[in-house]
């Protein structure tokens, strides 16, 4: 038998402990929601785990340092432990077998994931864990949890048609801005967000973390994503020769309600949380860090090598630009697999900005034109996506393109009409943007999915080519 532990106590799992952090270095490498496929593990060192369940089965919280080559990161997994009834889990979950007892990635376990949620609802501390729901937020306890699998840095459970938890997988120090953002957006009363509805902290070292963010479910909302790479495959798969606008699955309509809601986020966040005018020094700041991160990425991703001349004179214009202009919060890694579309409308999700940023980075005042940028390269993704690994089509790349360029003009359409200013206005800082987010997606997916680098990098191309 099993049950909550709810005091400062710290169960004896050293042994184990020390067996899973040998296992890890050649496991972590297998999971979608590991950063760094891109070099080997060299050293995992555990730096708490705390049972959240003790006994058989045991359900143990981990927190991980992740040596590899020239950085250390720090990793959240949850591990389930059992010698009786082991349940059925994929064999990507499966860490090992230790002295008589299956060890396994827990997330999939039901039985197990429960106590989160009800602990959330209970305001419980646990070890060095504290679980808390947001301030006026009632939860109904005892439902069931199964993880999403939909593409993520992090891991989700949906708990019945409710709740959804997020565990973040690769912490940072502080307050996770995913959080902060979301708070601050309920608390004017904006539309475009899920609710928040409870969070899960701790200490580690001295240093306060964010675990998991609890939210409200919308059963019925569909992926930005999903949507519109059904919108491009219609497009694919249509034989007649008709234009997008012309096809059933137009997008456009939608790419348009985007654009609105994305600018009113902007506006919410500038009142809630300030907005700033950024001169000439910070223009060249922000040229001098993209060029510094194309440095950077260039030298782990030669592919990159060819454009990088280019890449540099895009990104030394950002410091001449006329200046001032405004910064804010923005979202940071804004992307169709962050929006929902809901009856009421778009909603936007994942505040937290880029999985690699530093929390410097991820908190920085922004131009909002950052996340225009990223989802006008979103587009492009859509777009292109289906065109990996095939062999060269000059028709179906056609279509693509004139996918990608009505979406992202109906996006831009819909920011300009509810921000009263077209993003378009801002020609040379949007394309320096864009740029910069595809080369951040270089690095991103030759870490993440080495086949899907030729979507960037192609866009890179066609980016430099139609600004020259
Ligand atoms: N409140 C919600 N309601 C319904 N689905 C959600 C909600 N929040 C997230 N999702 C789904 O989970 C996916 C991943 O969420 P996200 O916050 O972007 O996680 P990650 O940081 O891992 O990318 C989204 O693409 C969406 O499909
Ligand atoms: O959603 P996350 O915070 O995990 O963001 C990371 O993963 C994204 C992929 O899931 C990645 O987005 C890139 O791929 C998307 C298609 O899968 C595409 O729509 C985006 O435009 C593209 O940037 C994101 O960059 C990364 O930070």
């Amino acid at each position: 038998m099993s049950g909550p532990v709810e005091t400062e106590e710290v169960g004896p799992h050293d042994e184990l402990v020390e067996q899973l952090t040998e296992t890890l270095p050649e496991w972590l490498p297998t999971q979608r929601w590991f950063g760094g496929k891109d070099r080997d593990v060299s050293a995992v060192r555990a730096l708490s785990w705390t049972p959240l369940l003790d006994g058989d089965p045991l359900l143990l919280h981990v927190v991980v340092e992740v040596e590899q080559a020239d950085r250390a990161e720090r990793y959240q997994l949850l591990v389930g432990s059992r010698q009786h009834q082991v349940p059925d889990v994929p064999a990507s979950a499966s860490i090992g077998v230790e002295a008589g007892f299956t060890c396994y990635e827990a997330t999939g376990d039901a039985d197990l994931t429960s106590c989160l949620l009800d602990s959330i609802a209970g305001g419980v501390q646990i070890g060095h864990l504290r679980f808390e729901a947001e301030p006026d937020a009632e939860l109904d306890t005892g439902l069931r949890a199964h993880p999403i699998t939909t593409e993520q840095s992090n891991t989700s459970l949906v708990y019945g048609r409710q709740y959804i938890l997020k565990l973040f997988r690769k912490l940072t120090p502080g307050v996770n801005k995913d959080l902060l953002l979301h708070r601050a957006l309920w608390k004017l009363g904006s539309p475009h967000i899920a609710e928040p509805l409870g969070a899960i902290s701790g200490e580690i070292d001295g240093e306060e973390f964010t675990f998991g963010m609890l939210q409200r479910f919308m059963p019925d909302a569909a992926d930005g994503w999903v949507m519109a790479s059904t919108s491009v495959r219609d497009l694919m798969a249509d034989g007649s020769g008709l234009p997008p606008e012309e096809l059933g699955g137009d997008f456009a309509g939608e790419a348009y309600r985007l654009g609105k809601a994305v600018a009113n986020v902007h506006a919410d966040l500038a009142r809630a949380l300030g907005s700033q005018e950024a001169h000439a020094a910070e223009l060249e700041g922000s040229s001098a860090a993209m060029i510094e991160r194309l440095d950077r990425i260039a030298a782990e991703v030669p592919e990159l090598g060819p454009h990088v001349e280019r890449l540099r004179s895009a990104f030394r214009k950002v410091a001449d630009l006329p200046s001032p202009i405004t910064v804010q919060s923005v979202h940071g890694d804004l992307h169709l697999g962050q929006v929902l579309r809901t009856v009421q409308g778009w909603l936007l999700l994942d505040f937290e900005g880029e999985p690699a940023a530093t929390l410097a980075e991820r908190t920085a005042l922004r131009s909002p034109l950052r996340d225009v940028a990223g989802m006008l390269r979103s587009f492009d993704y859509a777009a292109h996506q289906l065109l990996v690994g095939q062999p060269h089509d000059e028709e179906q790349e056609e279509r693509a393109l004139s996918w990608a360029r009505r979406n992202r003009s109906a996006f831009c359409d819909g920011y300009g009409k509810a921000s009263g200013a077209d993003p378009r206005e801002q020609a040379d800082l949007l394309l320096a943007l864009e740029l910069d987010k595809a080369v951040y997606e270089v690095a991103y997916e030759h870490a993440n999915r080495p086949d899907w680098l030729t979507v960037p990098l192609s866009s890179i191309a066609r980016m430099l080519s139609e600004g020259e």
